[in-house]
């Protein structure tokens, strides 16, 4: 369970986050959604213990730094230098050698084949990273997240860059995933997630809204958090964002 509390982030004197108060059950799926330079990142970074913050941050009733064991982060890609002289399988491996300072064990090596796998990029096991697709190295960074097997992934952006039938695949496997496992997503598409979401966050520096799907994305508040209208479609018991990918600097 992650508890957030009167959560305020300040760099130098530039607030990014403000009196950020959510909650959120073991297993579940957050999305977060807001404007370029809401504080997406940052709210991802706190729960990490990647940044300096006020307020209370609880991770199964444990501060950030002690939790990292627990938790698989996959960094917005545009962020990360993707030109790594690295194999696949070397990117997919490298956070679970870390953890054991006698080099790479059999169960690693299977773990790691077994989320490539999963995310349809096996045959890639040899390739040379920096020579995919960017898309293809989305897939291969959720390969490496998925071979950790933490209870929590955090996961920044995670379909930049991918085409509709990964998004799709991508969403189908995190579907599948959130029965046993807690994931937080930052994205500017939430149309391939609704039907699995739990809970939704709409940021900008503070929270605009938290809480169902149905009950949180309407056009009111889209326009709250955009500054702009974003019209919402609803179908039955699930809504959509018509555009798909709301992509606003504020
Ligand atoms: N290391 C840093 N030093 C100074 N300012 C920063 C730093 N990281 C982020 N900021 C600023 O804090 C604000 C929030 O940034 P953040 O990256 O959290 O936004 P975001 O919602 O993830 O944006 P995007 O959708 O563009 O990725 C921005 O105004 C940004 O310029």
């Amino acid at each position: 369970m992650i508890e957030i509390q009167n959560l305020s982030v300040k760099y130098d004197s530039q607030i990014a986050l403000e009196n950020i108060n959510l909650k959120l059950e073991h297993p579940s799926l957050l999305v977060i959604m807001g404007p370029n330079g809401a504080g997406k990142t940052t709210l991802l970074k706190s729960i990490l213990g990647l940044v300096e913050y006020e307020g209370k941050i609880k991770i199964f009733g444990k501060e950030p730094e002690e939790s990292r064991n627990i938790i698989g982060y996959m960094p917005q890609r545009d962020r990360v230098n993707t030109n790594i002289p690295l194999k696949v399988k070397d990117v997919v491996l490298m956070p679970l050698l870390s953890r054991y300072y006698f080099g790479i064990r059999l169960e690693d090596v299977k773990n790691a084949k077994r989320a490539l796998e999963r995310v349809g990029m096996l045959h890639y096991w040899d390739k040379n990273f920096s020579s995919l697709s960017g898309g293809e190295q989305q897939r291969v960074f959720l390969a490496r997240v998925l071979a950790q097997s933490s209870k929590i992934l955090i996961l920044d952006e995670p379909f930049s860059a991918t085409d509709v039938a990964t998004k799709m695949k991508m969403a189908g496997i995190l579907h599948k995933l959130k029965r046993e496992k807690t994931i937080i997503i930052v994205t500017h598409d939430v149309n391939p997630l609704v039907e699995c979401t739990d809970k939704l966050l709409l940021l900008r520096k503070r929270v605009i809204a938290f809480g169902d799907v149905m009950d949180v994305l309407n056009e009111e508040n889209m326009e709250k958090l955009y500054g702009v209208k974003v019209p919402i479609v609803r179908r039955e018991n699930v809504c959509y964002v018509l555009g798909g990918d709301v992509h606003v600097h504020h």
